[in-house]
């Protein structure tokens, strides 16, 4: 640079080209930008439904039913809708072009949140990267957890997840009833383990798992209700004891658990690194790799959280899918079966030779997908799609249950239809993990992990269990089936008995109990 402008200095007319370049280049970037922006500014909006002066769109919007009253606009509106509620300006996507064209060939101006004062300010949520803002920290963080748990590193957390596995096919063979909780506990127990190790004294482990339990429980509602303190900040100022004040007293326990989930394990495992008893962990790799920063303790902090609830409903609904279908369980059986003999219990590394249990795996993502709306994004500029201009500061969402059922996608969404993946068709079908798991600079940070640890617990209770109604009760008709209506939602009424599948399992069961 240094040596340019010497060169330039040394030539007078040299020196007023260029000026006169920059100039002419200047003016007319500057009357181009102009030309665009008003161009811009003369786009409509996308269509959407009426909007009433001043509240906009406020009264047609559900205060639950979400994906419901998203898809009755879609066959009203089309692929792009756009609805106005007080401050807010917000679009929903129903089609995948759209959706790649948006969220991820434009990650950088759209990879923003918008969260309400009650769950950033009130319940103390600042410091999660599930709801920071695109920088530095968010960056940082995200490096972290990649050289965690990204594509290179997971694997060496396999030996975790196959024992905590292990351990709950041993609890299924007594276990009949909802599965949920059971696969929230156990997946909740790998994450535990993966991210800060075997070595977490055990009463701690308890306490983790149910902090993040209450906080979970606490927070997923709240992305749903409506708080007054969103509207009027300075609410948060009365005190917790007063009639009418439940928001804040929920407010100050979520705090306390926060700072609990943040703060303890961290401690605990920065000691247990220092006097060098971690062993293999997510935060021993980062402790060596960045120190005891905040960014990696509050990376790993969510990873609960983030990870516990949604694989657990990816879990439940491949549990539901072998109940409904047992045409399908009986395939993803054998084909397990085909690869262990039987002998052995299934492992993670058997993966590549099961190209149907694959293709159940993302049949299962994709039909009556457990979370049909997505974590909305923000865009933090104009931005033009389809023709129609969506202003900076716009919530984003993707209607991925829409786009995972779209018949010009799918040509018949509404069957249970694993072959879709495994003939020609596929070559033209999008893979419904990268739908369900999200977009752009904002892709769930946890996938590999996720993806790894739910086939390998779906495919292994396949190979062990006949997955069978309760005693007297009749198989559940798939098109009646209904779901949950929280973000990531499990069927109503599931219930199931595990019936080991023949002798070879029970044996291997036997041998089981004797290693964990
Ligand atoms: C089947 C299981 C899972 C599903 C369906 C899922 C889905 C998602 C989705 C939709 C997002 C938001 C993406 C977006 O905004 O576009 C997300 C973000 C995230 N997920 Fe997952 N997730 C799963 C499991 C996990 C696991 C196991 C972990 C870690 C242990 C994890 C960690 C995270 C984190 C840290 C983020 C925040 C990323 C960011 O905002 O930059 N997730 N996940």
């Amino acid at each position: 640079m240094e040596h340019t402008l010497d060169r330039l200095a040394d030539s007078p007319l040299k020196l007023a080209g260029v000026t006169l370049s920059i100039a002419t280049i200047g003016y007319a970037l500057f009357h181009g930008l102009k030309k665009i922006s008003r161009r811009s500014n003369e786009l409509p909006p996308p269509p959407g439904p009426p909007r009433h002066f001043l509240i906009g769109n406020l009264l047609h919007f559900p205060k639950d039913h979400f994906y419901e009253r998203f898809c009755e606009w879609q066959k009203e509106y089309g692929d792009i809708v756009s609805v106005e509620l007080p401050g807010t300006s917000m679009v929903i996507l129903n089609s995948y072009e759209i959706v790649q064209e948006l969220l991820n060939k434009k990650p950088s101006s759209t990879a923003g949140r918008k969260i309400g004062y009650m769950i950033y300010e009130v319940m103390g949520f600042q410091w999660s990267p599930v709801l920071a803002q695109p920088g530095l920290h968010h960056s940082n963080q995200r490096k972290m957890l990649r050289r965690g748990i990204g594509p290179q590193r997971v694997g060496s957390h396999d030996p975790i997840i196959e024992k905590n596995i292990t351990k709950l096919m041993l609890t299924l063979q007594r276990f009949q009833g909802d599965p949920h909780p059971l696969m929230l506990r156990a997946i909740g127990d790998i994450v535990i383990e993966v991210t800060y190790g075997t070595k977490l004294p055990s009463s701690m482990n308890r306490g983790l798992s149910s902090w993040n339990i209450e906080v979970m429980d606490l927070v997923n509602p709240a992305f749903f209700a409506f708080w007054l303190v969103d509207i009027f900040p300075f609410l948060h100022f009365i005190p917790s004891w007063m009639p009418g004040a439940k928001f804040k007293r929920i407010g100050d326990r979520s705090t306390w658990l926060c700072k609990q989930i943040r703060y303890a394990p961290f401690e605990k495992a920065c000691e247990l690194h220092k006097s060098g008893e971690l062993g293999h962990s997510l935060v021993g790799d980062l402790l060596d790799e960045f120190g005891p920063s905040g960014d990696a303790m509050d990376a790993l902090a969510i990873l609960y959280v983030a990870g516990s609830d949604t694989t657990a409903a990816s879990v439940t609904a491949f549990i539901n899918a072998l109940l409904l279908f047992p045409d399908v369980s009986k395939k993803v059986y054998e084909e397990v079966i085909s690869v262990t003999d039987g002998t052995r219990m299934p492992r993670i590394s058997d993966r590549p030779n099961l190209p149907y249990s694959e293709a159940v795996w993302k049949e299962v993502f994709r039909w009556n997908t457990f979370t049909p709306v997505a974590l909305p994004h923000v865009t933090n500029q104009d931005e033009v799609v389809n023709g129609y201009l969506i202003k900076a500061g716009t919530i984003i969402n993707a209607n991925n249950g829409f786009i995972l059922n779209d018949p010009r996608i799918w040509g018949d969404p509404e069957n249970f239809r694993p072959e879709r993946f495994l003939t020609d068709e596929a070559n033209s079908l999008p893979n419904p993990l990268s739908i369900v798991f999200g977009y752009g600079m904002r892709v769930c940070a946890g996938m590999y992990l996720a993806d790894r640890t739910g086939f390998h617990i779906g495919t292994t209770i396949a190979a062990l269990y006949d997955v069978a109604t309760l005693e007297g009760k009749s198989r559940p008709r798939p098109e009646l089936a209904e779901y949950t209506d929280i973000m990531f939602r499990t069927p109503v009424g599931l219930e199931a008995r595990f019936l080991p599948r023949d002798s070879r399992t029970l044996d291997l069961l036997r041998d089981a109990k004797l290693e964990v």
